[in-house]
């Protein structure tokens, strides 16, 4: 075989993916991995594909058997592993060679190893993927980081491997530096809030109208077929419908519920606070993951307050179905405006410019949140321009206007009934804190001012003020 287009590291779940469709799309790729029997299983396993694929089993070979300028694609775990694959990579390739880090780095890391590669002769790209398994292998939402010009010379193969959206790659050039780890590191944190939103909605539905895991199945698919069409809808129609083979139970009832987490929800929830940004709904996710995790304390918890006070949902049960639909799309909405909210903090602040319609348009297809959503969503940054906030858009305050009741009646609800509602109780107070023209932060000032004479602004003159306490507090 002639030599390879790219290489890649890491045959794990989304390497050994992304590797299978970088070949059926025409383009020879090299691959390795440290544990090199892996890498002669997935050889084996490749099939008719094995023609386009040259299994390495060091460094050395791999940078031998690709064509110059050579891209090496690393996806292994994020954090000192990536270092430590391009100290290695260092080693073997040369001037205009490109490396690109395709895991789920923390974009202040990219920044970091663009800054360390910095007159190596070496390129940087900083990539997000999402997709999970079947993403990698049939088609990516793919995000970069970089200089327009390195894109540029990976963009075919990008293109070629990337979702599709009625024909419309769902890959980009995003921006300079770690702009594509950024976006990447949100898209997460809003998946995240999608997903606790969802979680809650199932607690209502099981504990609050009593219902079972199929018959909780079934109203999402019929959700999955309006408004919140989305593959995280219908996932959840389909995880809902499974049943354990073991036990012959409906599989969800066999999961310990305790969310695991690695780093991006977090890390979207540090940088919104760092630029100054409320993003209430995602904060509450990543929240609800770490209570999630206190399985025993929680169940020494419920011991010690029981569940008196615990009660089901009262009222007509269709109403109450039709408000759970449009609280969960008010929640979504809320958690959209958040998540753009910090990129465009974001954008700002490390320059990026970055392409909001255009990120909403690779997030319609290949990745973990696309939906029908994000094309209203594109729609509006399209027609809207720059926007303070999404909740602002014409077509979202009509959407809002509609949904928002629904979402106050099912988190009052679930508050007398006892069932909790983080995400979506958030999303609601910061659509109302967000709609509020006179808040209550008056109050704040006053107290600060008394303790610590920080002073005031008045509404009826400029400047600043102290109260009729100064000296006293
Ligand atoms: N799974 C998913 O849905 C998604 C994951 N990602 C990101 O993609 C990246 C890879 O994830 P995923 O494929 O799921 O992970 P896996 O656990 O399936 O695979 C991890 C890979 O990293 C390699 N690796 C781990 N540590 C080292 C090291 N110190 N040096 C060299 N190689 C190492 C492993 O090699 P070995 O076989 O030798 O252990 C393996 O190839 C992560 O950053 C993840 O966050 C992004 C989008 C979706
Ligand atoms: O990037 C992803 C999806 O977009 C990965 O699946 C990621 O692992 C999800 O995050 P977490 O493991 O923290 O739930």
């Amino acid at each position: 075989m002639e030599k390879a287009e790219i290489g890649l590291i890491g045959l794990g779940v989304m390497g050994s993916n992304l590797a299978l469709n970088i070949a059926e799309n025409g383009h020879p790729i090299a691959v390795f991995n440290r544990t090199t029997s892996r890498t002669g299983t997935f050889f084996e396993a490749a099939g008719d594909l094995r023609k386009m694929i040259v299994p390495c089993t060091t460094l050395a070979e791999l940078a031998d058997a690709i064509k110059p300028p050579r891209p090496v694609i690393i996806m292994v775990q994020a954090g000192q592993p990536v270092d430590e694959q391009i100290a290695a990579l260092r080693e073997v390739l040369s001037a205009g060679d490109i490396i690109i880090d395709a895991g789920n780095a923390n974009f202040r890391d990219t920044i970091r190893r663009f800054s360390e590669l910095d007159g190596s002769g070496l390129t940087f790209i900083g990539m997000g993927v999402s997709g999970g398994e079947e993403g990698a292998r049939h088609g990516p939402s793919i995000m970069v980081g970089g200089t327009e010009d390195s894109y540029k010379r990976v963009e075919k193969i990008l293109i070629d491997i990337s979702a599709k959206f009625e024909g419309e790659p769902c890959a980009a050039w995003l921006g300079t530096g770690g702009a594509g780890h950024f976006v990447k590191t949100i898209h997460n944190g809003i998946e995240y809030a999608d997903m606790q939103m969802i979680a809650e909605i199932y607690g209502v539905l099981r504990d609050g109208l009593g219902m079972k895991p199929k018959e909780i199945g079934a109203v999402f698919a019929e959700w999955n077929k309006g408004r919140l069409n989305s593959y995280l809808i219908e996932i959840t129609a389909t995880v809902l419908a499974a049943d354990d083979l073991d036990t012959g139970k409906p599989i969800v009832e066999m999961i310990l519920d305790r969310a695991g987490q690695k780093g991006t929800g977090k890390w979207s929830v540090i940088e919104a606070q760092t630029l100054g940004v409320s993003a209430t709904a995602i904060e509450a996710a990543v929240s609800a993951r770490i209570l999630s995790s206190l399985k025993d304390e929680r169940l020494a918890a419920e011991k010690a307050y029981g569940t008196g006070g615990v009660s089901k949902f009262s009222g007509n049960r269709d109403k109450v179905l039709h408000d759970l639909e449009l609280a969960l799309f008010a929640g979504k909405i809320a958690a959209y405006a958040q998540g753009f909210a910090v990129m465009d903090a974001a954008s700002k602040q490390f320059g990026w410019n970055l392409p909001m319609p255009t990120i909403a348009k690779i997030w319609r297809a290949g990745c973990i949140i696309r939906s029908q959503f994000l094309g209203t969503l594109a729609d509006a940054f399209e027609k809207s321009g720059a926007l303070a906030n999404l909740l602002m858009a014409p077509a979202f305050i009509e959407m809002m206007k509609e949904a928002h009741p629904s979402l106050r009646r099912i988190v009052a609800q679930a508050a007398e009934a006892g069932l909790p509602t983080p995400a979506l109780s958030s999303a609601l107070a910061y659509f109302d804190s967000y709609r509020q023209g006179r808040g209550t932060s008056n109050l704040i000032q006053a107290q600060r001012d008394y303790f610590g004479a920080h002073g005031f602004e008045r509404i009826d003159a400029p400047g600043a003020h102290h109260g009729p306490w100064a000296g006293g507090g």
